[in-house]
């Protein structure tokens, strides 16, 4: 490799490791937000999934992903394997929980 594409993959590397970053703290702020619902949803006994919600979810994130020239399908499954972690922590909660009723 010449001393041009060291500093280019350098700095493409740096992009990467800040964007990463920000993905993490966009990930810590969305389980705080579902944390919250879990305890929200275990409080009022409601379920801790709502295929509904989904539904709606994941065609917004499949437009945006075609608008953002990123695969749809990866969007899809992205989000998919994000909620089913968050289903497992209100489950978690709901187990913890006595119902309000
Ligand atoms: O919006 C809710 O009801 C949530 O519990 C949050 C969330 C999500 O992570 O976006 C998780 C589980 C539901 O099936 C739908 C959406």
């Amino acid at each position: 490799m010449d001393d041009a594409a060291r500093t280019e993959l350098a700095s493409l590397r740096k992009s990467i490791d800040n964007i990463d970053a920000a993905l993490v703290h966009l990930l810590a702020e969305r389980f705080k937000c579902t944390q919250s619902v879990g305890r929200l949803k275990a409080a009022t006994g409601m379920a801790p999934s709502d295929p509904e919600r989904e539904r709606v979810q994941i065609a917004r994130l499949r437009a945006l992903a075609e608008e953002a020239e990123l695969d749809p399908a990866f969007a899809e499954k992205f989000l998919t394997f994000i909620v089913a972690e968050v289903i497992h922590h209100h489950e978690q909660i709901a187990g913890q929980t006595p119902h309000a009723e």
